[in-house]
Formats: structure tokens, sequence, C-alpha cells
């Protein structure tokens, strides 16, 4: 049986671990997240984030804007914030209503705050193998591995799934870490065979338990980043997780897992980007 990787107690450690920088710089960093319109999803974690950020010391705020603002008008917003001195991050949430360009507001956040490290400049020095700011659930999941001792290095690392928030930022974080990576996507030719090779395998499709017992290598580690709500209510990732933790040596579960590592690493991102800035 897999040993579980307890995503929430290593967050809250690394969390703790800010709170004491925190408290011996001086002076508070900024975070502010901008939510557009009424995405249900996005409320859950906006104020989880929120109160995560508050407990470390940082100033926290969310500036929310209604469903109807206009693209310039986002933009505008975004420009202001980039001009303030007081904030340190941003992090414009996903999605964003169909009338706005989710690449525009992106793209005209400053790159020195760009706390999601979606900016095409951050994305851009992390593939170049350029310090910059990771994204969050990337560098979650590299922390949770460090500290589960998974070993990296020549170890054959699969990434199910391409997006630009999860899938492409961890391919490249596992090849930065001397993986043998292989990033797979809704159009590979036999998806399990090329799972069952893979020492780990970081499952980011967003399609609920796809992953099944029978494609995991016997003694992988299985990281899931999914977090889907079923119909009958229940949260479940993208990893078939009963199935999977009889094949597995290590895995994460849903919820516990990744998501409580990414909000710790939006917070030290945020302090990174403030101590840069200060720098
Ligand atoms: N610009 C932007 N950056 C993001 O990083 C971003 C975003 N937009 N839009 C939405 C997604 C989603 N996301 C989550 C983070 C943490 C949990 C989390 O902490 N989950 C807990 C609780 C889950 C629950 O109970 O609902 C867990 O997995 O244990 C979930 C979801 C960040 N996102």
């Amino acid at each position: 049986m897999a040993r579980i990787l307890d995503g929430k107690a290593v967050a809250a450690r690394l969390r703790a671990g800010l709170a004491e920088r925190v408290a011996g710089i001086g002076f508070r960093p900024g975070l502010v997240v901008v939510r557009v319109g009424e995405d249900p999803a996005s409320g859950v974690y906006v104020r989880n984030k929120d109160r995560a950020a508050r407990e470390a010391g940082f100033e926290s705020r969310t500036l929310h804007l209604s469903e109807d603002t206009a693209e310039d008008a986002l933009l505008r917003e975004i420009a202001a914030l980039n001009a303030d001195p007081a904030v340190d991050g941003i992090l414009v949430q996903l999605p964003l209503p169909g009338h706005i360009r989710a690449e525009a507001a992106i793209a005209a956040v400053d790159p020195a705050k760009d706390v999601d490290g979606f900016h095409p400049i951050n994305a851009g020095r992390l593939a170049s193998g350029l310090p910059g700011l990771v994204p969050c659930t990337p560098r979650g999941v590299m922390h949770l591995l460090r500290e589960a001792g998974v070993k990296l290095r020549g170890a054959r690392a699969i990434v199910l799934g391409r997006s630009q928030i999860v899938g492409r930022p961890m391919a490249q974080l596992l090849l930065g870490a001397d993986c043998t990576v292989t990033m797979a996507h809704s159009r590979t030719d036999d998806l399990p065979a090329e799972c069952r090779r893979a020492d780990i395998l970081v499952a980011a499709v967003g399609r609920p338990e796809m992953v099944r017992g029978g494609w995991i290598k016997p003694g992988a580690t299985v990281v899931d980043v999914g977090i889907n709500r079923l119909p009958d209510g229940r949260l479940v990732g993208d990893v078939a997780f009963t199935e999977a933790e009889t094949m597995a040596a290590a895995i994460t579960p849903v919820p516990g897992g990744v998501g409580p590592m990414t909000i710790a690493c939006l917070l030290e991102n945020t302090l990174e980007a403030a101590l840069a800035r200060r720098a």
C-alpha cells in the first residue's frame, strides 16, 4: 500500500517557515488577487489564499470586479497595481469571463509581480533555465517530491497534460531536476503504456479518475494535480486513488495533496518577489 504524501502537512510547515521569515523583514509583503465575475470554484480558492496569507503576516486583498468588466478596464486596473509600490504580487484569477482574453491580462502583469509565473517572460525564463517566478502548482509538486525523498536524478517522469499553468512548467522543473521527462496529452498513443514506464507520474488533465491502477508502474510515485467535483458532490483527482494506492509506493490524496501546496507556494513567490523588488 502506498505511502500518502500529506500536502496539507507539508504546506503548513512551509507556511510556518514563511511566517517566520516575514516576521524578520520589517514589512508585510503585499498580495492582490484580481477576480472578475463569479466563477464559483474560484471563491473557495480566493478565500483559502486570503486566510493563509494573513496568517503568515502578508498583506492580502481581493480586487473583485463585476462580470461585465471590459478588457481594457481590467488592463487599467492591472497597470495601477503594477505602479503601486505596496503591491508585491498580483494574481489574476482564472478563468476570466469569455469576453476577456486571458493572455492579454496575463501579459499586462509586471513580470516582477507575476506571482503565478504565467507571464511569457517568466515562462521563457523557466524554459531557458534562468531564475524567475515559477508557477505555484508545479513548484509545490517539486517541494512535495523533495520532502518525500523521491529520487529525481535519472528517474523517468511523465506529465499528463500540457497546460501553460501546470503541465509545461511541471515538465521544465522535472527536467531541471535531471528527470527523463515525457509530456503526454490527449493525443498521445497508448497512454497507459507510456504511464507504466514512469517512476514519477504527474496527472494534470482535469478528467476525474482517468488514471487507473493498471497504468501505474509498481513502486512509482503518483502526484495528482486534478481537483474534480463529481455530480454527487465528491471531490476526486485525475487518478483513481483506491486502485492506484495498491500499485504506487507514494501518492498524493485529493483533497489534501497538491492543492494546499499551491497556496503555500503562492506565498513563497510573493515573499520572493517582495525581496527581489527591494534588493
Ligand atoms: N491565476 C490563477 N492561479 C491559480 O493558482 C488558480 C487560478 N487562477 N484559478 C483556480 C485554480 C485552482 N486553484 C486551487 C488552489 C488550491 C486549492 C486547494 O487548496 N485545494 C484544497 C481544498 C479543496 C476543496 O476542499 O475544495 C485541497 O486540494 O486540499 C484548490 C484550487 C488555484 N488556481
